[in-house]
C-alpha cells in the first residue's frame, strides 16, 4: 500500500491553490489534501482541477451532524472520485456508519471505487488539558485517540486521523491493515504553530504512520518543491 506524502493545499482562492502547484513538474503527481477553507472557496471545481492535472485528493471537510445528514453528504462527496474523505470519529457509531453507507452508495452510483473513510479522533491541536478540561473527557489523550479508532473501525471506517505518537498504540490496538494518517508533521528545524501533537517525518515513518499530511512547512517554504522532496527522502529512507 502507498505511504503518501499529502500536502495540504491551504489557500484562499482556487487561483493560489493551483499557482502553488504549478510549481511542480507536471510528471511530479503527488497527493493534496483539499480541506474546508478552499473547498468553500471553490467548490467541486477545484477537486476536478486538480484531478485533472494528474493528483490525487484527499477531501478532509471533517463532517459532524446527525447520521441521516451526514449520509446524504457523503453520498454526494462519493461521487467526486477523491481519495480519501474525513468524518469525526466523535459523532459515534449511527454516525460513522452512516457516512461510510453514503460514500459507498455514491461512489457505486458513479461507479467509481469508494474513497478511503478516516475519522477524525483527537485534533493534533489538541493537548491534555483541552482534553480534560474543555472537552470534559477524563483520562489521557492516547487513550481516547485509540477509543475513536476502535469506534471507527467497528463503524467500517478504513482509518483514522491522528498524531504520529499515537500510531503504534492504534495498530497494536485494532491492526496494523487499519490506517492512521498524521498530521502535526514538523521536520526538525521547523516551528510548531498552532500544532501540539508533532514528530518529525522520520519519527512518524519509524512509529508506522500509513501517511503524513503536511502544510506550513511546504506551502510557506521558500522552495516548496525541495521541501516537498526532502520530507519524501527522510519519511521513506
Ligand atoms: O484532518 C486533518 O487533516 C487534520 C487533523 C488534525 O488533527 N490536525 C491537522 O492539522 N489536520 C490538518 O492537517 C493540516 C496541517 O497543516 P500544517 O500544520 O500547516 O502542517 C491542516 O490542513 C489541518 O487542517
Amino acid at each position: 500500500m502507498s505511504r503518501p506524502v499529502i500536502i495540504a493545499l491551504d489557500f484562499p482562492t482556487a487561483t493560489k491553490a493551483l499557482a502553488f502547484l504549478d510549481q511542480f513538474p507536471a510528471n511530479l503527481h503527488v497527493t493534496v489534501k483539499i480541506g474546508m477553507e478552499l473547498f468553500y472557496a471553490a467548490g467541486p471545481e477545484i477537486v476536478k482541477a486538480v484531478q485533472q492535472r494528474g493528483h490525487a485528493v484527499f477531501l478532509d471537510l471533517k463532517l459532524h451532524d446527525i447520521p441521516n445528514t451526514v449520509e446524504s453528504a457523503m453520498r454526494v462527496l462519493g461521487q467526486l472520485g477523491v481519495t480519501y474523505t474525513t468524518v469525526h470519529a466523535a459523532g459515534g457509531h449511527m454516525m460513522l456508519a452512516a457516512a461510510k453507507r453514503g460514500l459507498v452508495a455514491g461512489a457505486t452510483a458513479a461507479g467509481l471505487p469508494a474513497p478511503k473513510l478516516l475519522a477524525i479522533t483527537q485534533l493534533t491541536s489538541t493537548n491534555q488539558d483541552i482534553l480534560n478540561q474543555d472537552q470534559q473527557i477524563a483520562g489521557t489523550v492516547r487513550a481516547s485517540v485509540v477509543h475513536y479508532a476502535q469506534l471507527a473501525q467497528q463503524s467500517g471506517c478504513d482509518g483514522v486521523i491522528c498524531s504520529a505518537q499515537e500510531v503504534q498504540a492504534i495498530h497494536e490496538a485494532v491492526g496494523t491493515d487499519f490506517l492512521g494518517i498524521t498530521p502535526g508533521i514538523r521536520p526538525a528545524q521547523a516551528q510548531a504553530d498552532d500544532q501540539q501533537r508533532v514528530m518529525t517525518p522520520a519519527a512518524a515513518a519509524k512509529a508506522g504512520s500509513n501517511g503524513l499530511v503536511i502544510g506550513r512547512p511546504i506551502t510557506q517554504a521558500t522552495d516548496p518543491v525541495k521541501a516537498y522532496q526532502d520530507i519524501m527522502s527522510e519519511w521513506s529512507n
